[in-house]
């Protein structure tokens, strides 16, 4: 059983500790990604408002950031094939999900500690979620409880949907707790993320010291659980000892749809189908774990494939269009997921711009679906993706 420190993120972080000196450092500090109207726009307001410690800890992944990079440009590589004169009319945008029916294909994925991007936190995030009809999967390491973040989304649709996203913990009652507020805050979904047996090495962080929260912040979702003294937060384990048995104990004490996040290989999905989950998400968490893992989107159609429809399968990772949603759905995804763009938008403009950013990937991605000649989202196909200059890759 090991304890990674860096959730605890101990130290303190400061604007100096991020001077960026190193040919490598430049480059991470110009922008070079693909995101490019609106969402870069905002990542550029993003970068030039945030601490650039920060800044570093939302846009930066495991040791040389290959996966990272690998994430966008595994899209860049594909392209969509139009269908033409199926007299299919304007798309339908919406889609079934585990505890959310009829809701926009675009989740917000589970990153940590908004208020570093925001003051007003998650709480901005729900609301902004909720108004474009997405569902929001709320981190475990939120700088929110995950009860507030929850009713800030209901006020804004009473039907919103929040998932909570969920490190199981080497003690069983701490697991406990955490999914009975999940349950008490009214979540439909738990989201468990499967990736992490140990916590991504994470260059920047190190390079800055940035190994702890801000004084004033913390993973409210950490507070008062069993074993700790009251008012106490408690650093997030991870564990390279769980098993599925864990995940089994876990269904087997909530009523909730339980959720695997971070799956890349096609015998695992098959093994999560089999172990009765409600639904699979191929991840590479955003680059911030395994670095030679290869891009989301390159494992998907075998991920798809293994899961043949039982289940919903939801893919995050560089998505950053609505052609990269398309793309994303032609290969076998139900839905996406999205991190970093929301944090660009959170940080650039609060509540404003999450819901920026989510609104324009819903018009993108209807506009796109359009083109394509599709009447919804299952409506594109494996067959109308192909690779830039070559073969189809499938
Ligand atoms: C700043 C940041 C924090 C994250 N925190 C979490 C987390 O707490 N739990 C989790 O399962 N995934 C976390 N992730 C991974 C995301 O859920 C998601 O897999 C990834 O961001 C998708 O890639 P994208 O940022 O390119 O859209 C985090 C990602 C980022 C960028
Ligand atoms: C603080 C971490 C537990 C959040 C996370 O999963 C991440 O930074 O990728």
């Amino acid at each position: 059983m090991t304890r990674s420190p860096a959730p605890r993120l101990r130290g303190a972080p400061t604007r100096q500790a991020a001077q960026r000196a190193t040919p490598q450092a430049a480059q991470e500090a110009s922008g070079t990604g693909p995101a490019t109207g609106l969402l870069a726009r905002l990542r550029d307001q993003a970068r030039a408002r945030l601490d650039p410690v920060h800044w570093d800890f939302f846009e930066g992944g495991a040791d040389g950031e290959r996966a990272v990079a690998e994430n966008e440009a595994a899209f860049r590589r594909l392209a969509l094939l139009p269908r033409v004169l199926r007299g299919s009319g304007p798309a339908r945008t919406t889609v079934d999900l585990p505890g959310a029916p009829d809701t926009l294909p675009v989740v917000v994925a589970p990153t940590a500690f908004h208020k570093l991007a925001h003051p007003a936190g998650e709480a901005a995030t729900a609301r902004a979620a909720a108004a474009a009809g997405a569902v929001l999967t709320t981190s475990m390491a939120s700088t929110t409880a995950v009860g507030e973040v929850a009713a800030a989304a209901r006020a804004v649709r009473p039907e919103a949907a929040v998932w909570f996203q969920l490190y199981l913990q080497p003690e069983p009652a701490v697991t406990r707790e955490l999914v009975r507020r999940a349950e008490a805050a009214g979540c439909t979904a738990l989201v468990v993320t499967v990736d992490s047996p140990v916590f991504g090495r994470r260059a920047r962080d190190d390079r800055n010291r940035f190994h702890d929260l801000p004084p004033g912040y913390a993973a409210e979702n950490m507070r008062d659980l069993p074993g700790g003294p009251p008012g106490s937060t408690r650093p997030i384990a991870m564990s390279p000892a769980l098993s599925w048995a864990d995940l089994a104990a876990l269904r087997a004490a909530t009523r909730l749809p339980v959720l695997v996040k971070g799956v890349l290989h096609p015998e695992d999905a098959r093994i999560a189908v089999a172990e009765g989950v409600a639904g699979v998400v191929v991840s590479n968490h955003g680059g911030r774990q395994l670095d030679a893992a290869p891009a989301a989107l390159e494992a998907l159609p075998a991920v798809a494939d293994a899961v043949a429809g039982r289940v919903p399968v939801l893919l995050d990772g560089g998505v950053r269009s609505g052609a990269d949603v398309v793309t994303a759905l032609a290969l076998g995804a139900t839905a996406v997921g999205v991190g970093r763009p929301v944090l660009w938008g959170l940080a650039a403009d609060g509540e404003r711009g999450a819901a920026r950013v989510l609104a324009e990937l819903r018009e993108q991605t209807a506009h796109v679906l359009t083109l394509c000649g599709s009447a919804d989202c299952a409506g594109v196909t494996r067959d109308q993706v192909v690779r830039r200059g070559g073969q189809a890759p499938w």
